[in-house]
């Protein structure tokens, strides 16, 4: 009795008697008319005269063309093009509604009665302790305060870095404009009118910023310098529990702030530039 395997499979011309037992469904693949319509190179001027110029297109091209659809899994670029706008779609979307569900969720103490309200005035003194006065505040007051070259100079670059914050996060919230979440109660002291828009986290910013600057030149002992981040962490927790802002508005603002301290870096106003700038006012 002949094997089936003895049988010549192109004889079979796309017939059914090839079974998956034998392995040779990619060789009928390639022989039968897909079940789907057409590809899009065939709907496309499937004409005779577009069928003579595709015939006379030149084998580079024709390779160009074909490595164009990807590896060999005939899914055309334009294809391709169409449906990578569509999945960027769907995973934005579904990050913000993932976004918006854990920010109500850990919204508990966004009102004396939510379910966390007792811990709300707790909340709001370590807002209070990320808030931008503070700290614009008591940096000039050390600066003021400052009898060496050294701390006047950390001093100086630290409200300088403050500054640069505000003016950053200010133009980033009137450019986004996201409202700030709905359970919100805008209850907060001394904001500017760009405040009434969530994104990114102007508390996150600074902590983010100010803690990594407080690492690097004043904070040196490490029990203190676990607080310094547990601080930062803190303030940002914060914000999503009071219901001021959505996770993905301080997880933004975090990095932000990161990467502001990067800038303060690379901006250093050293001694010799300073007298250079005061030399120049004067
Ligand atoms: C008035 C000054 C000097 C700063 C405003 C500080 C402030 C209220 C920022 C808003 O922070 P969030 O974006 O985290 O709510």
């Amino acid at each position: 009795m002949p094997s089936p395997k003895s049988k010549n499979p192109v004889s079979g011309g796309g017939s059914p008697v090839l079974g998956s037992s034998n392995g040779r469904y990619d060789f009928m693949s390639l022989t039968k008319p897909l079940n789907r319509s057409s590809p899009p190179h065939q709907r496309q001027g499937s004409d005779p005269a577009t069928a003579r110029l595709r015939a006379s297109e030149s084998p580079t091209r024709r390779r160009g063309s074909s490595s164009s659809t990807g590896s060999g899994q005939g899914l055309p670029e334009e294809d391709g093009l169409r449906l990578n706008p569509s999945f960027i779609r769907v995973a934005l979307s579904s990050l913000l509604a993932i976004d918006l569900w854990m920010s109500k969720t850990m919204g508990v103490c966004a009102c004396e009665d939510s379910s966390w309200g007792s811990v709300r005035p707790l909340m709001k003194l370590i807002e209070i302790s990320g808030h931008g006065i503070p700290w614009l505040a008591g940096t000039a007051y050390c600066l003021y305060k400052s009898d060496s070259a050294t701390g006047q100079e950390v001093m100086l670059n630290l409200f300088m870095g403050l500054l640069l914050d505000l003016v950053l996060v200010t133009i980033v919230k009137a450019v986004v404009r996201r409202r700030r979440p709905a359970h919100n109660r805008m209850d907060m002291f001394a904001t500017f009118s760009v405040d009434r828009f969530s994104f990114p986290s102007g508390h996150a910013t600074r902590a983010a910023m100010c803690g990594r600057f407080l690492l690097a030149h004043l904070v040196l002992a490490a029990p203190l310098r676990f607080l310094v981040v547990l601080w930062a962490a803190l303030v940002g927790l914060s914000r999503v529990l009071l219901g001021r802002h959505n996770v993905t508005d301080v997880m933004f603002g975090f990095w932000m702030g990161y990467v502001q301290y990067n800038l303060i870096e690379m901006l250093w106003l050293s001694p010799q530039t300073l007298q250079g700038l005061l030399g120049q006012l004067a």
